[in-house]
């Protein structure tokens, strides 16, 4: 930090691209420094750390791509940020598994993600999207059209579709977005059941149905997880609850890989 610099230092990890954040994030420099990393890697950003050069960093705005930069944000890099004066990371997104809480948590740093409303839609019209496809076969009927065969033949037809009407979707994780896709799978007819850690108040629920994790994996349709990654949640879906699944029941993860193991 130059002795010039009276304000404290904010230090952004990955673009913003959306221009009214963007000008958001730079009206910021009326109260503070703000600085970017010179590395573009993992090994680097650590030893950018170490280096001293965000001393005087008193709050970081990141963005998930940013990971490709600097790994998970976890131990050493934890440590060095709390050293350099860092109280505060504000994680662009909802899902926060690029960070460990309870390391940020022991060197006082705060961390707060996107509240649940801002993304439900979006993730929820996804899975929507995806649910759809796979009942509906889109995928191999797109490829087959964009490899030229659209007139179709008993070797490039998609096979037949199913109708989402009746079916039963599964919900794994009934908060922002499932509650936001559940409403949505009801609008198509399906009838629509969940698990959560709790079950929830009825205005909550939408009309969807809680049932134990068992039943939901055995009763699904169509399984959707929209549980955050953690340790209780990491390769919660596996070969165990697969077996457990009705033979050609479509599971839609617009969760995190490690939800599936
Ligand atoms: N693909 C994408 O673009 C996006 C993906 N996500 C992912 O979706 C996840 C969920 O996002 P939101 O719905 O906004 O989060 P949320 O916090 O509103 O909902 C998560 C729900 O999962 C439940 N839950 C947690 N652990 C559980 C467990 N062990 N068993 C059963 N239920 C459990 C919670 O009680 C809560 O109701 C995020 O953590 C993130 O990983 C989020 C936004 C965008
Ligand atoms: O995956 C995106 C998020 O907001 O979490």
């Amino acid at each position: 930090m130059s002795m010039s610099e009276s304000k404290p230092r904010v230090l952004l990890l990955g673009d913003i691209d959306h221009a009214p954040a963007r000008s958001a994030y730079d009206s910021l420099s009326s109260l503070a420094h703000l600085i970017t990393p010179q590395s573009t890697n993992p090994a680097d950003f650590l030893q950018e750390c170490q280096s001293g050069a965000f001393n005087g960093t008193k709050a970081i705005y990141r963005t998930f791509g940013s990971v490709s930069i600097t790994g998970r944000i976890e131990g050493e890099i934890v440590k060095t940020l709390a050293e350099a004066g860092v109280r505060f990371i504000a994680h662009n997104g909802a899902g926060y598994d690029q960070i460990d809480i309870p390391t940020c948590t022991s060197h006082k740093i705060h961390v707060s993600n996107t509240a649940p409303p801002a993304l439900a839609a979006a993730t929820a019209d996804t899975a929507l999207f995806l649910l759809l496809a796979a009942l509906r076969n889109f995928n191999p009927a797109i490829l087959s059209l964009r490899a030229g065969a659209w007139r179709g033949g008993p070797t490039t037809l998609a096979p037949l579709g199913h109708d989402p009407y009746g079916k039963t979707l599964g919900i794994l994780g009934m908060g922002g977005i499932g509650r936001n896709l559940a409403g949505k799978a009801a609008a198509l007819g399906m009838n629509v059941t969940y698990h959560n850690r709790r079950q929830l108040p009825p205005a909550d629920e939408g009309g969807a149905r809680y049932v134990d994790f068992e039943t939901l994996l055995e009763g699904s349709d169509v399984l959707s997880l929209n549980v955050p990654l953690n340790e209780k949640t990491k390769g919660m879906i596996g070969k165990e609850e697969f077996a457990k699944m009705k033979r050609g029941a479509v599971v839609v993860n617009t969760a995190r890989g490690g939800g599936c193991g």
